[in-house]
């Protein structure tokens, strides 16, 4: 889905309103004109109920209203800009809401998710906003909105063709080639607005990583494919870690690869490193004997997004202080007989879609809820069946390193008992450590790589 293709100038409007109800009546305004099907007042009912279910504030000013309803366009998007402000009564800092993004999306639209989750991401940008609601003009913001969703950013990047980045894509090129490996994996965010499209030019088999926005397209890109690994360490070991799990999860690379990954410091636009990697070698502990390292039942996107969420958890903290969390993903029928609650669930009651670790309004949640004492239950598909889990699976066989607790011991333990994959936040170090048939595998060490 090319994102780019559902914004159109029209929908495109400076808000008049200074509340949210009347933005987003403007906002229906310019969206329905040539959709005789949709009705306004049902539309704006929906997305304000949404609204005080489940707030769409995504901070900093941005706001994306999102509803699903029968239409015969599979989205249609309206952006409204204000310069003095929208109250939105759930913002927690009374900030006044800047730009507004109304999502309107056909009940049977499959991609949804990954549309809402897509837009979310490029708003969470800081400089992309600022760009935005600097626009000189309305042509202006279409124009850069456009090159933002297409993945393509305003500034020339022409950083790559600097004299070292030249030589060590020559290298990359001559050691995959040299050592057999199937493809290059590049880390593009080592440049500020990625790497130019078409500028990649190497024999071997390329594939690019990045946090940045993936609409599926790479002709003309130089790379076979794109990886999105949304959350970054930024320890570059870690980083290539969860970019081959990724790719492993996804088909892209298999077992038998070797690949040559080549990356810097993200933003320093200057490649650093190269690593030649053995994919079966680096998984080797995981798999102990086996080839599966998904569980059947769960979705690559789902085990990114919680390691994304998991990651970022580790990294940020909450509030300043750092926490913990156990994640428990896949077989959910089995794990639920191994759990407890130890509070009540706060998921409970609402819709599957809402409580999605996909949809891109789960992240704050979850992270809120990162305080409750024991372990997130995540179905296969992504829904959060509960959070305050207690785990009652015991694990005699396996022993951890020293200094990993109950927390971890009950990740590794849920993991041998059930076909689940456990994902360990650690309070008192930081590391992320990822379970699977009671091997661990430390997605984020603390104090390692080489940054
Ligand atoms: N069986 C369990 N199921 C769910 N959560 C658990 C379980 N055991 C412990 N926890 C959670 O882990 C928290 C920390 O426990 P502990 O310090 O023993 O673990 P740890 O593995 O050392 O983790 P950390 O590195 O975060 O301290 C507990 O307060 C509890 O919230």
């Amino acid at each position: 889905m090319r994102l780019e293709k559902i914004i159109a100038r029209s929908r495109i409007i400076d808000l008049r309103s200074t509340d949210l109800k009347g933005a987003l009546e403007e906002l229906l305004d310019v969206s329905i004109t040539r959709s005789p099907e949709l009705k306004r007042d049902v539309l704006l009912r929906g997305l304000l109920q949404r609204e005080s279910t489940m707030t769409t504030y995504l901070g900093a000013g941005v706001a994306l209203p999102h509803v699903r309803v029968k239409m015969k366009r599979r989205y249609i998007l309206a952006i409204g800009r204000s310069r003095g402000g929208v109250r939105h009564e759930r913002t927690k800092t009374d900030e006044p809401v800047k730009l507004i993004l109304m999502l309107l999306a056909d009940e049977k639209a499959r991609d949804y998710l990954q549309v809402l989750a897509s837009i979310a991401r490029l708003v969470q940008d800081q400089e992309t906003v600022k760009s935005l609601m600097e626009a000189p003009s309305l042509d202006d913001l279409d124009e850069r909105l456009t090159a933002a969703l297409s993945g393509i950013t305003a500034r020339p990047v022409q950083a790559q063709q600097s004299r070292i980045n030249r030589m060590m894509i020559r290298q990359a090129d001559n050691v995959a080639k040299g050592t057999d490996c199937s493809a290059i994996m590049v880390f593009g965010d080592t440049f500020t607005g990625g790497i130019e499209p078409g500028s990649w030019r190497s024999v071997a088999k390329a594939l690019l990583v990045t946090r940045n926005l993936v609409d599926g397209d790479n002709e003309g890109s130089g790379f076979a494919e794109t990886i999105q690994v949304r959350s970054f360490s930024t320890q570059r070991l870690a980083q290539l870690r969860s970019a081959m799990l990724v790719a492993l999860t996804r088909g892209v690379i298999s077992f038998n690869d070797r690949i040559c990954c080549i990356g810097g410091i993200a933003g320093s636009n200057q490649f650093d490193t190269m690593v030649v990697v053995d994919v079966e070698r680096e998984f080797q502990t995981l798999l102990t004997g086996h080839t599966d390292l998904l569980p059947e039942d769960v979705k690559p996107e789902v085990l990114e997004r919680v390691i994304a969420v998991a990651t970022e958890l580790a990294v940020e903290g909450r509030e300043g202080r750092p926490v913990g969390c156990l994640f428990v993903i896949g077989d959910t029928g089995k794990v639920e007989k191994l759990t407890k609650p130890l509070v009540l669930n706060p998921f409970y009651g609402y819709k599957e879609e809402d409580r999605n670790i996909l949809n891109p309004f789960m992240d704050e949640t979850v992270k809120e809820f990162s305080s409750i004492d024991g372990a997130f239950v995540i179905r296969g598909d992504g829904v959060v069946v509960s959070a305050g889990s207690l785990i009652q699976a015991t694990d005699n066989d396996h022993a951890l390193p020293s200094g990993l607790g109950s927390r971890h011991a009950a990740g590794a333990a849920v993991s041998v008992a059930t076909q689940a994959i456990a994902i360990v936040v650690s309070s008192s170090t930081g590391q992320v450590t990822l379970f699977r048939r009671g091997v661990m595998l430390p997605l984020m060490e603390k104090g390692m790589g080489l940054k």
